[in-house]
């Protein structure tokens, strides 16, 4: 199958479809010329620096606003879970997560156990909203989107307010949602951070398609290097790691110096330790393992799930 085959094999199936989609606003372009499309199961993240039309592009994906230029197409009946930026809540109002659920429409009893139940929060349903730290607030708003079984999940900088280990979990729950959900994920990332680790597709924004890939090759590209300079790179760094041993399909680790062991523990003898010798400063590369599966930290660290 050549590539246009593939992907017009794709866009039949996609949730959403953007062709030369653009906005203007006052005679001025905030983005032109966006193209991509999210399938079930995939998850396609948005970056690019400030007001470079990620939220646009967003809006022009969920139907809020209307291309000026091009087309959007979503799958008939398509419905869509949206996890805002920014809530305007009341914060002098007492609001107990169960009634946050509920906020924009009825939802019965199980539905709302089953969503805080697959977010990590169940426990939490009577907690008042505004006591919760940054990662319980958007588990919150995820149980919100999720408790109504969407096609397609956009999420509008989902780490917001959370720590490095929080963000990592976060994205671990996401992957999660999109494997037993099986919807499609829109993510948009007003940050660069460990965001890639868990996208299939990376778009790069900035007012038009800087350039897009798997997160290897874009953080690879010159003209995201250019967009990002430094800060790119730090995220580059992130992906660019070099593995020392890998696992084989019968579970057995192939170490660098080619010997073979049952386990990768840090004290066979195999690793690095942590001040550039160790365990947590490598990385490595699981044939046909779910790298999905592991949280990374954004030093390159991992942990098994
Ligand atoms: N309704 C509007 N009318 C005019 N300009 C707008 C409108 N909405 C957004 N813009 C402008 O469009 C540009 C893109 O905005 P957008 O919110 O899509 O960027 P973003 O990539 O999401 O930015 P950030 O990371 O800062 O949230 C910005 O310059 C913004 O000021």
């Amino acid at each position: 199958m050549t590539d246009r085959m593939v992907h017009k094999a794709k866009s039949a199936e996609a949730l959403v479809t953007l062709r030369g989609a653009g906005v203007s606003r006052g005679g001025r372009w905030l983005v032109r010329g966006v193209e991509f499309s999210v399938s079930p199961g995939e998850i396609v993240t948005l970056i690019g620096p400030n007001g470079s039309g990620k939220s646009t592009t967003a809006k022009m994906a969920t139907g809020v606003l209307k291309p000026s230029e091009g087309e959007v197409v979503r799958r008939a009946g398509l419905k869509v879970g949206y996890v805002p930026q920014k809530l305007a809540i009341d914060w002098t109002m007492p609001l107990t997560i169960e009634r946050l659920m509920t906020l924009t429409g009825a939802l019965p009893a199980s539905e709302i156990d089953a969503a805080l139940e697959a977010t990590g929060i169940a426990h939490m349903k009577k907690a008042e909203v505004h006591h919760l730290s940054g990662g319980e607030f958007q588990r919150a708003l995820l149980a919100r989107a999720i408790a109504r079984k969407p096609d397609l999940l956009v999420l509008d900088e989902p780490v917001q307010g959370v720590d490095y280990a929080g963000e990592a979990l976060l994205y671990e729950l996401i992957g999660r949602i999109r494997r037993e959900i099986g919807c499609g994920i829109l993510l948009i990332s007003h940050d660069l951070h460990i965001v890639m680790a868990e996208a299939d597709t990376i778009i790069c924004l900035n007012g038009h398609v800087c350039c897009r890939g798997t997160p290897k090759a874009v953080s690879e590209s010159s003209e995201y290097r250019n967009l990002f300079g430094m800060r790119g790179s730090a995220a580059i760094a992130f992906y660019d790691h070099h593995h020392d041993h890998e696992h084989l399909p019968d579970g057995r680790v192939l170490h660098a110096d080619g010997s073979v062991t049952d386990h990768c523990h840090p004290d066979d003898g195999h690793h690095r330790d942590h001040d550039g010798h160790g365990h947590a400063g490598h990385d490595h590369a699981h044939y046909e393992h779910d790298h999905a599966r592991h949280d990374h930290g954004p030093k390159g660290g991992h942990r098994h799930a």
